[in-house]
């Protein structure tokens, strides 16, 4: 089953190791109709635009000639004018075309950049700051725009136009063709000078725009601390060191290749320095007709213009393949293996053998074998940092052990699909993020498709539905970015119900009830067993009054399973366990006479 990865199909495996412009075409490969029709228009386009400059020298040729029909001459003028107008139509054709494929490929570009972040290990994630991630997600994205909508057509047409006028002039006298051309060697010089080093210039320019993207995102995040600690001088001049580095990365990468980028741009359209000696000498010795010498000027002033196009299009060649290369960094990085299809579990129990972890170097969980059976409560506590919820993150599958074994129904979690793993498993931490959306729709993300009723059910079934109705729009309230207009009981409360809708059945609470005060976690514990009748539960928590009637408790410390038993059996077997036990008694005490105080 694992040779099939789901992962990675039609994703960043398939595009691993393409060059850039492979890694262009494979996603503009879908609209090349759109583009193809864009680069005819734009070669039509840049092809009527030279018309004109042919029909001044037609008349300029007559002119010397003696011609003296006024109709020859307004005949030629409106076929000017007609190309003129005709030039920005097609342009105008061209332009919108490829700009319709283009925002579809970008939005393509997103989605598989979103749904890569939902396959990779969460290692990945915490270790690449937001700030980056979202820098890649939208500006990056936006920024094949120029390359897509613009350099294809645009770059494709003058390019294309260059070459016909340029062989034109080889058909009409090939001393007047090689004349045009006499510049192009020292302008090519000047364009290898501006792209030698220019992606990694260039890419110092987008890391410290990341840095500064990041450190952005860190100081909105943080905002809260750094004006409780009165951080906010620090902060700031963080802020604006990597403002201040952004700058100048972009003024060190636009110095050094300014000065090459103008010569290159004034020495590739210089066609006159050739043109201009050469013709006169060539007239003068009578081996070069007046009427070819006016046409080869004009003409070769007319592909002046599409030459500078193209030119100033070969800046944004050089940094497309920096913007491709941060792209594809997120898109081929290794998703966390999983087997496409369905993978047969017999039930629900849940048995680790010799399970080791670090999240880098330290060890975090060392050889730790534990016997979950189905149906059971099976509670995780002991002392703070012991490994707790790494345990519960490496049964939810946000991570992969490093070493032994986690099976589910008898199956290696790692041959199961993501999609049924997390069918099958609910975790529910303190920290559940909420998006900025209503609170019935932060419900529903528990099961796609569940109707109103549904929702409110497993509401209800939570405790929240009196608090949700008591708020001005009912479940039409928005919870704010990150659940931040509720409290972190109500958020608390509404991560259960989502749980509730998510039916999965094995569900772990990670400190669950962590923010609820006394009333509140009698509603939270009864919503509890409602949403666990019948399902495989591991709970982590510090109150053990909360824990002690579990099937089974594992005491976790330093990473290992200290002892495991009923709460009873722990008593008298765990010293560790009696020692947590006490403690929370008399804090719980301490805490009720305090509140016996107060009222
Ligand atoms: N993402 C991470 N990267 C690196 N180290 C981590 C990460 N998450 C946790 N750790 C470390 O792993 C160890 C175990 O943490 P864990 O959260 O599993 O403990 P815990 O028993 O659940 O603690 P608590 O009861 O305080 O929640 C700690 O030393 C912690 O600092």
């Amino acid at each position: 089953m694992k040779e099939k990865q789901e992962n990675n199909a039609g994703s960043g495996g398939a595009i691993a190791a393409k060059s850039t412009v492979g890694w262009l075409l494979d996603f503009a490969s879908p609209h090349r109709r759109g583009y193809i029709a864009s680069v005819i228009f734009a070669t039509l386009g840049v092809a009527c635009g030279m018309a004109p400059y042919f029909c001044v020298a037609r008349m300029v040729i007559a002119l010397i000639q003696g011609v003296r029909e006024i109709p020859f001459y307004a005949a030629w003028c409106l076929w000017a004018a007609g190309f003129w107008v005709i030039r920005y139509l097609c342009h105008g054709v061209s332009t919108t075309l490829s700009h319709k494929a283009t925002f579809a490929v970008i939005s393509e570009v997103r989605l598989r950049l979103t749904k890569k972040l939902t396959r990779l290990p969460m290692g990945f994630l915490l270790d690449t700051p937001s700030g980056k991630l979202k820098n890649v997600l939208v500006e990056r994205a936006d920024s094949i725009e120029t390359a897509l909508a613009h350099v294809v057509p645009e770059m494709s047409g003058n390019v294309l136009v260059s070459l016909a006028t340029i062989i034109y002039l080889f058909a009409l006298d090939w001393r007047m063709a090689l004349a045009a051309l006499i510049t192009l060697p020292l302008g090519f010089l000047c364009y290898m000078a501006m792209m030698s080093g220019y992606e990694g210039r260039f890419m110092n320019y987008v890391a410290k725009n990341k840095q500064l993207n990041a450190t952005a995102v860190e100081y909105i995040n943080g905002i809260e601390v750094i004006k409780i600690f009165n951080q906010s001088a620090g902060s700031y001049d963080k802020f604006t060191r990597a403002a201040k580095e952004a700058a100048n990365s972009a003024i060190d990468w636009m110095r050094s290749t300014q000065t090459y980028f103008s010569l290159a741009m004034s020495v590739f359209p210089a066609v006159l320095v050739g043109i201009l000696p050469i013709g006169c000498l060539l007239y003068m010795a009578g081996s070069l007709s007046i009427e070819t010498f006016i046409m080869a000027i004009i003409l070769s002033l007319g592909v002046v213009g599409p030459l500078i196009t193209t030119m100033s299009y070969s800046d944004d060649m050089g940094k497309i393949a920096a913007i491709v290369a941060e792209i594809t960094e997120i898109l081929e990085a290794p998703d966390l293996e999983r087997p496409a299809g369905e993978a047969a579990l017999l039930g629900c129990g849940i048995i680790l053998q010799d399970v080791s972890f670090a999240y880098k170097e330290e060890t975090v969980l060392n050889k730790v074998s534990l016997d979950i059976p189905e149906g059971s409560v099976t509670a995780l506590v002991g002392p703070s940092g012991g490994g707790k919820s790494t345990l519960a993150k490496l049964i939810a599958s946000l991570w992969d052990t490093n070493e032994g074994t986690i099976t589910i129904g008898g199956t290696d979690i790692r041959n199961i699909p993501l999609r049924q793993l997390n069918d099958t498993v609910a975790y529910v931490t303190q920290d559940t993020y909420l998006f900025d959306e209503t609170i019935r729709e932060n419900i529903r993300m528990g099961r796609a498709g569940a109707t109103d009723a549904q929702v409110e059910e497993a509401a209800k079934a939570s405790g929240c539905h009196d608090f949700i109705m008591a708020l001005e729009n009912g479940y039409e309230t928005r919870t704010g970015s990150g659940g931040g207009h509720l409290s972190g009981g109500e958020k608390q409360r509404i991560s259960i119900a989502r749980a509730m809708l998510k039916n999965a059945p094995i569900v772990i609470l990670d400190e669950a009830t962590a923010y609820t005060d006394p009333e509140n976690e009698a509603v939270i514990q009864a919503a509890v067993s409602r949403l666990v009748a019948g399902r495989t539960l591991i709970v982590i928590a510090h109150r053990l009054s909360t824990v002690s009637d579990s099937d089974k408790i594992v005491v976790i410390d330093k990473g290992q399973v200290a002892a495991q038993g009923t709460h009873g059996e722990l008593l008298e077997q765990s010293p560790l366990y009696l020692r947590m036990w006490r403690a929370h008694i008399a804090a719980k005490d301490t805490k009720d006479i305090t509140a016996e105080v107060k009222a």
